[in-house]
C-alpha cells in the first residue's frame, strides 16, 4: 500500500524535535546520591579489580563487530533466532581469550550477556552442564581426551536426563544400561514411551554428544541411576543408528535454545564411556559403589549454585529498569499530582511505587554478594570429596544450593513481575526487557530441581537436625547451629533506627526455631499412626514453610554481615538501610509466623510497617545511584526504559521501527 508519509519519515521529523543529552530528571538524582557512587561499586563487585574486569570485558565486545545484531533480536522468528544464537556462541568461543573462563561466577556470565542477552542457547548446556559432569564425574587419568575434546568443540554435549515420564524423580528414570560382558559394552535402551529423554537443552539439533543418565544394570542386578558419555550424531551431523533425536518445540521462552528428545533403541556404547570415578564397573561386570551414594548428582550441586547469582543479577537489572523508569516518567503523561497546583511529580516520588521498587533492589544485593562465599564452599566441598573423600559437607551443601535456588527463583521471578507491574503500558513492550527477563527467571523455578521439591530436600535436612537437637547429641552444620539455641519467648526488634542487627538476627532465628519445632512435633505425631512417607507427605505444607523461612533467615544474617565489610562510611549507611528494609519487608510479609503465639506484638509490628515506610522515604533519593551502583551496561541491560540516559521515549520510538510490519 502506498502512503503519503512513511511511519519511517513521521518519526524522523518526530525525532529531531527530541533533545540530546541525558534526561534531566535522571541527572538531577545523581547529583544527589549520598555516597559516592565508584566507592558503593567497589562493595557491591567486591573490589576495583571486579569492577575494572567488567568494563574491561563491555569494552571488548563493543569493539568486535561480530557481536554486533544487524536486527533487533525481538523481530526474528524462532528460526532466526537459533541461527543469532549460534552465530554469536561461535563468535564468543572464539574470542574465550577475552574472559577468564574458569570464572563462573561473574566473567563468564558477564560475557554471555553481553554477546548474546538473556538467553539459553546452544552451548548453554555444554558449558553449564556437560563439562562440568566430565569434571566432576571422570577418572583423572582419563579426564583429559573428552575435557579437551569438549573445551576445543571437537565434541558439543547436553546433559540428558529429564524423560517424559519422570523429571523430579531420578530413581524411577526408565532409560537403562546394561552391561554386556560379553563384548563389554552397555546397551543404552529406551523401553517404553514414558522413557524417552525431554527437554535437554541444545539436543534438539546442535549437540552431538550427551552425558545420559540411566538406569545401571549389570550382573542381572539393577544399581540405581548413573552417568554415561553417549555419542549422538556422526561427523556429518546425522543421528546415528539406534538414536533418534528432535526438538521439542517453542517454550513459554529460552526459545533460542533447541531443547530435545531422545529415544534409544538397544544402543551400544563401549564400557569405559561409563563416568567412573566414583563407581565403577569392572570388565568381568563386578559393580562398585561410590563413596557416598549422591555423588553421581554432583554436576546438579553446582549448576543451583551458579543459577543463584546469575538469577539474583536478573532481579538486580529489572530494578535498574523500573528505578530508572520511575525517575524519568512523568512529563509525557500525568499521572495526577501529590499536591493539587505544584504541578507533576516523578512517579518515583509515590509512596505506593516505591514500595514496588526498593524491597525488590534490597533483595537483589544479599543472595548475589553471598554467592561468592558460596562458589568457594562450593570449591572447598569439592576439594574435599576430590582429596580425602570427605563427605561430611555434601548434605549440607546440597541443603543449602537446594534452598537458596528455590527461594531465590521464586523471589526473582516474583520480583520482576512486579517490577514489570511498575512500569504500567510500556513494561508490557518487549522493549522494556520484562517479558524475556521473567519468562528467563521463571525457567529457573523449574529445571536444576523444581522449587517444591528442592524445598522438601531442605526439609529433610532440618526434620534431621531437629531430631538430633530433640536428642540432646547434635552434630551441627554451621547453617544450622541456630536451632539449638534456647527458645525465646518474645521478639526484640523496635523501630528500625534504634534496632540492632543482633535484634533482628535474634528475632528470625527464634521465629525459624519455632516454625522447625512445630512441623518436626506434627511429624512425630502423624508417624505414631501413619506410614513415614504418608506422615511426610501430609506435613509437606509446613515442612515448605520452614524450609523457606530457614533460608530466608540465612538471607538476612548474610545481607547484614556484609555490609558490616563495607569500609566507606556513606556507602554502608545506605547499604544498612537497605539490609533493614529486606529484613522488615520480610517480617511484614510473615506476619502471621512472627504474631503466632505473641511473640511479636501488636505494637511491634506497628513498629515494623511504619520502619518500612519511614526507609523507603529515606532510601528514595538515592534510589537511582544504587540502581547505578549494579554497574550495568545498556548493552548488558537490553531495555529501552532502562537507559543509562533516561531517554526513554525516542528509544521507544527508535525499537518500533524496527518492527517487520513498518517495513511495508
Ligand atoms: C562462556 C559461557 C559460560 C556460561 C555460564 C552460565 C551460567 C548459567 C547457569 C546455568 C546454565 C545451565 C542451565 C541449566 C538448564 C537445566 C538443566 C536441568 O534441568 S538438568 C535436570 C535437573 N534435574 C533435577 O534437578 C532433578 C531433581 N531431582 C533430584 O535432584 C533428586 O531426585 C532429589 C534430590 C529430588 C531426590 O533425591 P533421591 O532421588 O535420591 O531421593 P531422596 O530419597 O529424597 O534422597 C536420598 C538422600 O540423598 C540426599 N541427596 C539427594 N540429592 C543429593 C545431592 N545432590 N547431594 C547430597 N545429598 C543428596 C537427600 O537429601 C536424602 O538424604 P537423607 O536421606 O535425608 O539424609
Ligand atoms: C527451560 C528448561 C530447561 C530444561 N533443561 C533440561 C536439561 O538440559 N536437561 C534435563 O535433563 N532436563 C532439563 N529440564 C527439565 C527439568 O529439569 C525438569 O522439568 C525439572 O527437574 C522438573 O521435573 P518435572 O518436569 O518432571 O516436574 P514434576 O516432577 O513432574 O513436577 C510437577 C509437580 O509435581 C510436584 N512434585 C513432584 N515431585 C514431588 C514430591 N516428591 N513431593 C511433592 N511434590 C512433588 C512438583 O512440585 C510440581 O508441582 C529443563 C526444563 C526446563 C523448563
Amino acid at each position: 500500500m502506498e502512503r503519503d508519509s512513511s511511519p519511517s519519515d513521521q518519526f524522523h521529523r518526530y525525532k529531531n524535535l527530541i533533545q540530546n543529552g541525558d534526561n534531566p530528571d535522571i541527572t538531577k538524582e545523581r547529583q544527589g546520591a549520598s555516597f559516592n557512587l565508584y566507592n558503593m561499586q567497589c562493595f557491591v563487585y567486591e573490589n576495583d579489580h571486579k569492577l575494572q574486569r567488567r568494563q574491561e570485558i563491555l569494552e571488548f565486545v563493543e569493539s568486535h563487530r561480530e557481536f554486533d545484531d544487524p536486527v533487533h533480536p525481538h523481530f526474528l522468528n524462532r528460526d532466526e533466532q537459533i541461527d543469532r544464537a549460534t552465530r554469536k556462541c561461535l563468535a564468543m568461543v572464539d574470542n574465550l581469550d577475552a574472559i577468564d573462563v574458569t570464572d563462573y561466577f561473574d566473567e563468564a556470565p558477564l560475557y554471555q550477556l553481553l554477546t548474546i542477552g538473556r538467553e539459553l542457547h546452544c552451548l548453554s548446556l555444554h558449558y553449564g552442564m556437560f563439562l562440568p559432569t566430565i569434571q566432576v564425574h571422570t577418572e583423572k587419568s582419563l579426564i583429559l581426551g573428552p575435557f579437551q575434546m569438549a573445551a576445543s568443540k571437537a565434541i558439543l554435549g547436553t546433559f540428558a536426563q529429564t524423560e517424559l515420564g519422570h523429571g523430579s524423580n531420578l530413581s524411577k528414570l526408565e532409560t537403562t544400561a546394561t552391561y554386556d560382558a560379553t563384548t563389554k559394552e552397555f546397551v543404552i535402551h529406551t523401553p517404553t514411551m514414558s522413557a524417552g529423554k525431554w527437554w535437554p537443552g541444545g539436543l534438539g539439533k546442535s549437540a552431538n554428544y550427551a552425558a545420559v543418565m540411566a538406569q545401571l544394570y549389570t550382573s542381572g542386578e539393577s544399581k540405581g541411576p548413573h552417568l554415561f558419555m553417549v555419542q549422538l550424531r556422526d561427523n556429518a551431523h546425522a543421528p546415528l543408528p539406534g538414536v533418534t533425536v528432535g526438538d521439542i518445540g517453542p517454550k513459554l521462552g529460552n526459545n533460542a535454545n533447541d531443547n530435545g528428545f531422545l529415544i534409544f533403541d538397544h544402543y551400544r556404547i563401549p564400557r569405559r564411556n561409563m563416568f567412573m570415578k566414583y563407581s565403577k564397573v569392572e570388565a568381568d561386570g563386578t559393580y562398585i559403589p561410590p563413596p557416598h551414594a549422591k555423588l553421581g548428582f554432583g554436576a546438579m550441586v553446582l549448576v543451583r549454585l551458579l543459577m543463584i547469582r546469575d538469577q539474583t543479577c536478573q532481579l538486580g537489572a529489572a530494578a535498574v529498569i523500573a528505578i530508572r523508569y520511575s525517575a524519568v516518567r512523568h512529563s509525557a503523561v500525568r499521572q495526577g499530582e501529590i499536591n493539587e497546583g505544584e504541578g507533576e511529580v516523578q512517579i518515583l516520588d509515590y509512596r505506593t511505587q516505591q514500595y514496588r521498587l526498593l524491597p525488590q533492589l534490597a533483595r537483589s544485593f544479599p543472595s548475589s554478594q553471598r554467592m561468592r562465599s558460596r562458589n568457594s564452599t562450593s570449591k572447598y566441598v569439592t576439594k574435599q570429596i576430590n582429596n580425602n573423600a570427605n563427605m561430611e559437607l555434601l548434605p549440607e551443601l546440597h541443603a543449602l544450593s537446594s534452598g537458596l535456588k528455590a527461594v531465590i527463583t521464586w523471589e526473582v521471578a516474583q520480583g520482576i513481575e512486579q517490577l514489570r507491574l511498575s512500569c504500567g503500558g510500556h513494561g508490557y513492550s518487549r522493549a522494556s526487557a520484562f517479558p524475556d527477563m521473567y519468562a528467563y527467571a521463571v525457567g529457573g523455578c523449574t529445571y536444576e530441581g523444581e522449587n517444591i521439591v528442592m524445598l522438601l530436600q531442605v526439609a529433610r535436612f532440618l526434620m534431621m537436625i531437629a531430631k538430633e537437637v530433640r536428642s540432646g547429641n547434635p552434630k551441627l552444620a554451621e547453617i544450622a547451629e541456630y536451632i539449638a539455641k534456647p527458645d525465646a519467648v518474645t521478639a526484640r526488634i523496635s523501630s528500625w533506627k534504634t534496632c540492632s542487627d543482633e535484634d533482628i538476627i535474634h528475632d528470625f532465628e527464634a521465629v525459624t526455631r519455632k516454625l522447625i519445632f512445630a512441623t518436626f512435633d506434627r511429624l512425630t505425631t502423624l508417624e505414631r499412626t501413619m506410614k513415614k512417607k504418608e506422615a511426610w507427605n501430609a506435613c509437606s505444607i509446613d515442612l515448605c514453610k520452614a524450609a523457606r523461612m530457614h533460608v530466608k533467615t540465612y538471607l538476612v544474617k548474610n545481607f547484614l554481615a556484609r555490609v558490616r565489610t563495607c569500609e566507606d562510611p556513606a556507602s554502608r549507611t545506605v547499604m544498612h538501610t537497605l539490609a533493614k528494609l529486606y529484613a522488615f519487608d520480610l517480617i511484614s510479609g510473615g506476619g502471621g509466623h512472627f504474631m503466632k503465639g505473641g511473640f511479636l506484638s501488636e505494637k511491634q509490628f506497628n513498629e515494623v510497617q511504619l520502619g518500612i515506610y519511614e526507609m523507603l522515604a529515606a532510601i528514595r533519593p538515592d534510589s537511582v545511584a544504587l540502581a547505578d551502583s549494579w554497574a550495568i551496561s545498556d548493552l548488558e541491560l537490553r531495555s529501552v526504559l532502562g537507559r543509562r540516559d533516561g531517554n526513554v521515549y525516542p528509544a521507544l520510538l527508535e525499537w518500533a521501527q524496527q518492527s517487520p510490519l513498518n517495513q511495508n
